[in-house]
C-alpha cells in the first residue's frame, strides 16, 4: 500500500460552540486529485485549512511527507506552505494592484527567485493556462474565467506537491467552470501535484479520481470516482 503525502488524524476542531470538525480522518496520496463533497456547513472547508495548516485543530494531528504540522513553528509551516503547496480559491484573491504576471511571479519572489527568473516562469505559465494576452492588465480588468485561469497559474508555479482548491469555480458560469477544472486537473496531473478540492458540484468532483464525503465534521465515505 503506497503511503500517504497528507494524512489527518482524529481532528477536532470547534468555532465557539459550533463543531465544525469531529473526528476527520483522511489520507491524500501523492499525485491523486481527491474531491472533499458534503452538505454546506459540513466542514469541509475547514478540514481543507487544516490539512494546508492555515487553521490548527483543536485535537488530532496533520502530517505531511511524515512531519506533524501542529509541531513546527508558525515560520516553519508558512514555509512549507509556500514551497510545497498551492491554493486556488473560490474568488482568485489575486493582488489587485499587481499586473497578472506580477501575481503569478508573487509566489517565485517570496521564495527568492530572481525578477526577471520569476517573470520569466510566469509567463511561461500564463501561456500554459491560455492567458497570456492578460500578462499585463491587473486582476480588475480580466473576466471572472481569465482571473481563475490566473490563479491557477499562481498555484501551479512552484511546482507543489499538493494543491488546495476551495470552490474554485464557484463564482464561474459552467463553461468556464469546466474550462478552469480541465486546466487545474490537468496542470496538476502533468507535474505530478495532489490537488484537494473542495466542491458541491458533481459535475466539478468528476474531475476527481477519488471522493470523499464530508457529514457532520467527520469524513463519512470515501470512494474512487467511476
Ligand atoms: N471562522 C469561523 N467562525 C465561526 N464558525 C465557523 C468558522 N468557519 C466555519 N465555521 C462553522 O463551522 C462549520 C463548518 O464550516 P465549513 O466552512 O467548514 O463548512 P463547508 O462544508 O465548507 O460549508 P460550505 O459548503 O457551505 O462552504 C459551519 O457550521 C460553519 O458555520
Amino acid at each position: 500500500m503506497t503511503t500517504a503525502l497528507l494524512t489527518a488524524d482524529d481532528l477536532h476542531l470547534s468555532f465557539g460552540s459550533t463543531q465544525a470538525l469531529d473526528s476527520a480522518s483522511l489520507q491524500v496520496y501523492a499525485g491523486e486529485v481527491l474531491a472533499l463533497m458534503g452538505p454546506s456547513g459540513s466542514g469541509k472547508s475547514t478540514l481543507l485549512h487544516c490539512l494546508a495548516g492555515i487553521l490548527t485543530p483543536d485535537a488530532g494531528q496533520v502530517s505531511y511527507a511524515g512531519r506533524n504540522l501542529s509541531g513546527m513553528s508558525d515560520t516553519e509551516r508558512s514555509a512549507l506552505r509556500r514551497t510545497e503547496f498551492g491554493f486556488v480559491f473560490q474568488f482568485g484573491q489575486l493582488v489587485p494592484e499587481l499586473s497578472c504576471l506580477e501575481n503569478v511571479a508573487l509566489p517565485l519572489r517570496l521564495a527568492g527567485v530572481g525578477r526577471r527568473e520569476a517573470h520569466r516562469r510566469a509567463a511561461e505559465w500564463l501561456e500554459r493556462v491560455d492567458v497570456a494576452d492578460v500578462a499585463q492588465k491587473r486582476p480588475g480588468q480580466a473576466s471572472g474565467g481569465q482571473a481563475q485561469r490566473v490563479a491557477v497559474a499562481r498555484a501551479l508555479v512552484t511546482q507543489p506537491r499538493v494543491v488546495f482548491a476551495d470552490e474554485p469555480t464557484g463564482a464561474l458560469d459552467s463553461l468556464n467552470g469546466e474550462r478552469v477544472m480541465e486546466l487545474l486537473t490537468t496542470a496538476a496531473r502533468d507535474s505530478g501535484a495532489a490537488v484537494v478540492l473542495v466542491t458541491h458540484e458533481a459535475r466539478v468532483a468528476a474531475y476527481s479520481d477519488r471522493e470523499a464525503v464530508v457529514r457532520d465534521g467527520r469524513v463519512r465515505e470515501q470512494e474512487y470516482a467511476r
